[in-house]
Order: structure tokens, then sequence, then C-alpha cells
């Protein structure tokens, strides 16, 4: 890669921010609960830095107010010239989070050119069945050693790769890139209530300089070199909250809740070993930290889709009144693929209970109360196991 954190080495550089700090301390605790939002501070890096952030949609706004309330100049690209006026006019979206002011250091275009060829860092924040599409459009206008971080959590539908695949394909190996997970959700993050997150990334100096810019009172940012430690959680938890959801939806009660998300989170522990994450990584942040977000909070949009799907509603009428991305639904099937794909095991469905489920029931091949019943079917040995295949 060719990131070089520019000028960081500077004499004159201002002490940055700390990283990898606890939760802000009690004397926070003021700013944490409060209504009224802080005043934008500018974290201290010593040379100029411009955002861009790829997507408009829930995410994409929620990095973007990170960005300008750290006192970035930042620019959010969207598709449709109307949301574009919109934002600039009014400071919010006009259908995502529509009552939160994404502050006055952020603005909208539809002209990629603009966007991105003075950013220092660009976010891609734009589901991920629709990224590669997205990225390939605007290749022309990303300058040769931009870094790019992802916070989009799936899998590709048609190649069976994870974003750093994606990314690596569309827009080369030249260039450094980052991935943010955790529990976040997109409207608390807005709404600057406290979250902790984390940024992984192969470049060190890359994580440490994208954890400086975004972290502030209320948005932690540890960092990590397990790149695919990260994208297996966030790709495998949203599935499991589907699972969740339909179980919440079923009325299955909280022992059967308990024990699906952690049987799932076995499933996570079991193909991230085996794909190279480190264990720590799959017990953090981005993988049982979102598992349990996602598997119980009311805001995640795969747990209300399983929810649907548990109280009888089919796929299409759920589809057909949505606007917003549950990206497990389509991780499902990715997951399944993938698992038989590079494993030599046989009966993955009893390796991946869960996941072959959710697939399933996804698939109409069984209904919600089925496949979640079909779990007390399954075979009982050893709780725990190594991530043999
Ligand atoms: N919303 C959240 O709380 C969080 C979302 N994420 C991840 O962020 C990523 C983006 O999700 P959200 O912003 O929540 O999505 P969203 O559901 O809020 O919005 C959908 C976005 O997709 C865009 N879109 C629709 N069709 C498209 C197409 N054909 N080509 C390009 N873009 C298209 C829309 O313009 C919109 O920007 C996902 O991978 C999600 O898992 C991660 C953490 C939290
Ligand atoms: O990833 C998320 C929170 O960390 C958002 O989850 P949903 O996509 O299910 O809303």
């Amino acid at each position: 890669n060719c990131y070089t954190s520019p000028n960081l080495s500077s004499p004159t550089s201002t002490p940055l921010l700390p990283r990898n700090l606890p939760f802000p301390s009690s004397t926070r605790s003021s700013t944490l609960l409060s209504a009224t939002p802080p005043s934008p501070t500018q974290n201290a890096l010593p040379y100029p830095v411009r955002i861009a952030v790829l997507g408009g949609g829930n995410f994409g706004l929620a990095l973007a107010s990170v960005c300008g309330r750290s006192g970035y100049s930042t620019t959010l690209l969207v598709r449709d010239p109307d949301v574009a006026e919109y934002v600039n006019k009014n400071n919010c979206h006009p259908r995502y989070m529509s009552d939160v002011r994404l502050g006055d250091k952020v603005r909208a275009t539809t002209d990629a050119k603009s966007a991105l060829k003075d950013a220092t860092y660009i976010i891609h924040a734009v589901p991920v069945q629709y990224s590669r599409n997205f990225l390939l459009n605007v290749k022309p206008h990303i300058p040769i050693g931009t870094p790019v971080m992802s916070a989009s959590k799936g899998i590709e539908t048609t190649s069976l790769g994870f974003m750093a695949d994606i990314l690596e394909e569309c827009l080369g190996k030249d260039r450094s890139y980052a991935f943010l997970s955790g529990p976040s959700f997109a409207r608390e993050i807005a709404e600057e209530r406290a979250t902790a997150v984390v940024i992984a990334s192969e470049d060190k100096q890359l994580a440490d300089d994208l954890a400086d810019i975004m972290s502030s009172a209320n948005f932690r940012v540890f960092t990590s070199s397990d790149v695919m430690g990260i994208e297996v959680g966030g790709s495998v938890k949203n599935v499991i909250a589907i699972a969740a959801g339909m179980c919440e939806g079923l009325g299955l009660g909280t022992n059967a809740m308990s024990g699906l998300v952690t049987r799932g989170c076995g499933e996570m522990r079991r193909l991230g070993l085996y794909l190279g994450a480190e264990p720590t990584t799959l017990a953090g942040l981005s993988g049982v930290g979102d598992t349990f977000g996602t598997c119980f909070g009311p805001l995640s949009r795969n747990r209300n889709f399983g929810i649907r799907l548990g109280k009888g509603e089919t796929m299409e009428e759920i589809l057909a009144t949505t606007t917003e991305v549950a990206e497990g639904v389509d991780t499902a099937g990715a997951l399944v693929d993938l698992i038989k794909s590079r494993s030599k095991g046989y009966r993955l469905d009893l390796k991946y209970p869960i996941i072959f489920g959710v697939r399933d029931i996804l698939e109409g091949k069984l209904g919600a109360r089925e496949g979640l019943e079909g779990l007390m079917e399954m075979p009982l040995r050893l709780e725990s196991y190594e991530a043999t295949h």
C-alpha cells in the first residue's frame, strides 16, 4: 500500500487525542446524557483533512455527522440531486433520520469529481450488494493512493467476497483500506449517544489516523489489525439477528433467545477462526458486541425483519414495505455458499445450523417456527468445538 500519514511526524504537530481509552469517565457523563450537543471540536491533526462519504443512507449520514462534529469539512456523495439540494438547504436528509441535523461542516453533492478529487480520506457506506457498481462508477475520480474506509457489513452474493475483496478488486491494491465495525446504530451516533467502535486496517498508521479523526467524547474508536475478524463478525451478526428477531416474533422466550444468540456466536467463532480471524476480535466489539446490539436492539433492521417473519409476514410483503436495507437477508445465502465453497467438510448444515437455517427460511424452504424448532433437534455434542470443518 502507499498510505503515509500526511506530515504526522512534523515537530510542530499538536498532540493527538488519546486513543483506545475506555468509555469517557464519569466527569463526562453530563455530556453523554445531555440533550444539548457539545460544541464542535476539531481533533488536532497537523494537516488539512477533507472527508468524502460515499452513500447517503442512515450510516453514511451518521458517519458524516461524526466527521463534521470533529470539525472536518465533509462531503456526502449522493445519487439524487433533489436529496443533495435538500441536505444543503435544510442540513438534514429528507427521508433518513430527517429530524437529525448534520452540522454545518457537512455538505452533499451528486458530483463525484468535486467530492473526491481533494478528499484526504474516503468513507464507504453503500450497502454491500450495490458497492461494486457504485465503486466502479466513482473510481475515475478517486486519486491514486487516497485511503478508503468501509463501514458496510456483509458478503457479496455474486463473488462471495467481503468488502475488503470488493474494494481491492474495484479500486486496486495501491492504496490502504480500513474497516469500521461494532455496535453502532446510525441514529444513536447521529444523536451523539455513547458509542464504541473499532477500525481495523493492515496499515496501523491509517487505523490510528482515522481513530484520531473520528474519536470524540461520545464516539470511542478502538483500533485493530484483524480485518478478517471485523468482516466475519459484521457479516454473521446480521444473520444471527434475523434469527433472534424470528425468535422474538414467535414469542419463544428469553431462554430460547439467549441460547440461540450464544450458539450463533459459536458459529461466528467457528467460521472466523477457520478463515484466519483472531478469537479476541470475534469476542470483541465487532463480533459478540455487535451481535448483542443487533439481536437485542429495537433499532436493528435485521432483527425487525426477523420479527416480521416470525409474526407470519412473507419475504415479499416485508421487502415491499421497506426502503431500508437488512444486509443479513442477502448475506445469509452468501454465507452458506461461502462456507460450502471454502470447506472440505461434510454436513456443514450441522456445523452451522443457524446460518443454514436462516438461509432456508429466507428461501421459503422452511417456516420460521419449523426452522427454529428444528434447532432443538440438533445432535447433542460437546458445547465447545475447535475450528475444524
Ligand atoms: N444503519 C446503521 O445503523 C448501520 C449500517 N451499517 C452498514 O452500512 C451500510 C449502509 O447501510 P445504511 O446506510 O444503513 O443503508 P440504508 O438502508 O439507510 O440506505 C440505503 C442506501 O442504499 C442506497 N442505495 C439504494 N440502492 C442503491 C444502488 N442501486 N446503488 C447505490 N446505492 C443504493 C440508498 O441511496 C441509501 O444510501 C450497510 O452495509 C449496513 O450494514 C453499519 C452499521 C450501522
Ligand atoms: O450494524 C448495525 C448496528 O451495529 C445496524 O444493524 P441493522 O442493519 O440490523 O440495523
